[in-house]
């Protein structure tokens, strides 16, 4: 019996939980998986494909897929959707031009039959430059409280010194296992 239970506390430990980090080329996405992993910023170049990684939070294993943004790669962001638990979504929080792209991605993704369970985070990232846009006024312009179909929260952050990512991960650890 004690062997069972240590078995299933082990799987339940262990189990890994799918996460992708999407947004438009340049948010910051790369940076932030590397904050994540090594609490330290790498230097990127534009990611063709994606990078994965296991980041370990509490004992709750996430597997990080980082996914390039460019316009090119967008189509087939849909292949990584299956499974998928969590969607991070990136926005550069000075990219006033583009916040209407990030919002047509946000919900053709929500719209996608694969990720009808996923939970969303929206990193409002690049919080360091003068003049950005607040995760209130990003979450006003994404109609965020208009989504009941999902669980979702906006974290503002920056990548490059880590600030607000940690609170970010918080709300996914706090989210695991509730759908
Ligand atoms: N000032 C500032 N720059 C940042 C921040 N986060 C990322 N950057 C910079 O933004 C640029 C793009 O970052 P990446 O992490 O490569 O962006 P990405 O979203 O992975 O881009 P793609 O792979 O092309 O989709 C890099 O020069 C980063 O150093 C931030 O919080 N503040
Ligand atoms: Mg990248």
């Amino acid at each position: 019996m004690g062997l069972i239970v240590a078995k299933l506390w082990s799987f339940f430990c262990n189990q890994e939980h799918k996460v992708i980090i999407v947004g438009l080329d340049n948010a910051g996405k790369t940076t932030i998986l590397y904050q994540f992993l090594m609490k330290e910023v790498v230097h990127t170049s534009p990611t063709i494909g994606s990078n994965v990684e296991e980041i370990v939070v509490k004992n709750t294993h996430f597997l990080m897929w980082d996914i390039g943004g460019q316009e090119s790669l967008r189509s087939s962001w849909n292949t990584y959707y299956s499974n998928t638990e969590f969607i991070i979504l990136v926005v550069d929080s000075t990219d006033r031009e583009r916040l209407a792209i990030s919002k047509e991605e946000l919900y053709r993704m929500l719209a996608h039959e694969d990720l009808h369970k996923a939970a969303v985070l929206i990193f409002a990232n690049k919080q360091d430059m003068k003049g950005c846009m607040s995760a209130a006024e990003i979450s006003k312009y994404l109609t965020l409280s208009s989504i009941k179909d999902h669980p979702w929260h906006i974290q503002s952050c920056c990548a490059l010194t880590g600030e607000g990512l940690c609170q970010g991960l918080e709300w996914m650890t706090s989210r695991v296992g509730l759908r």
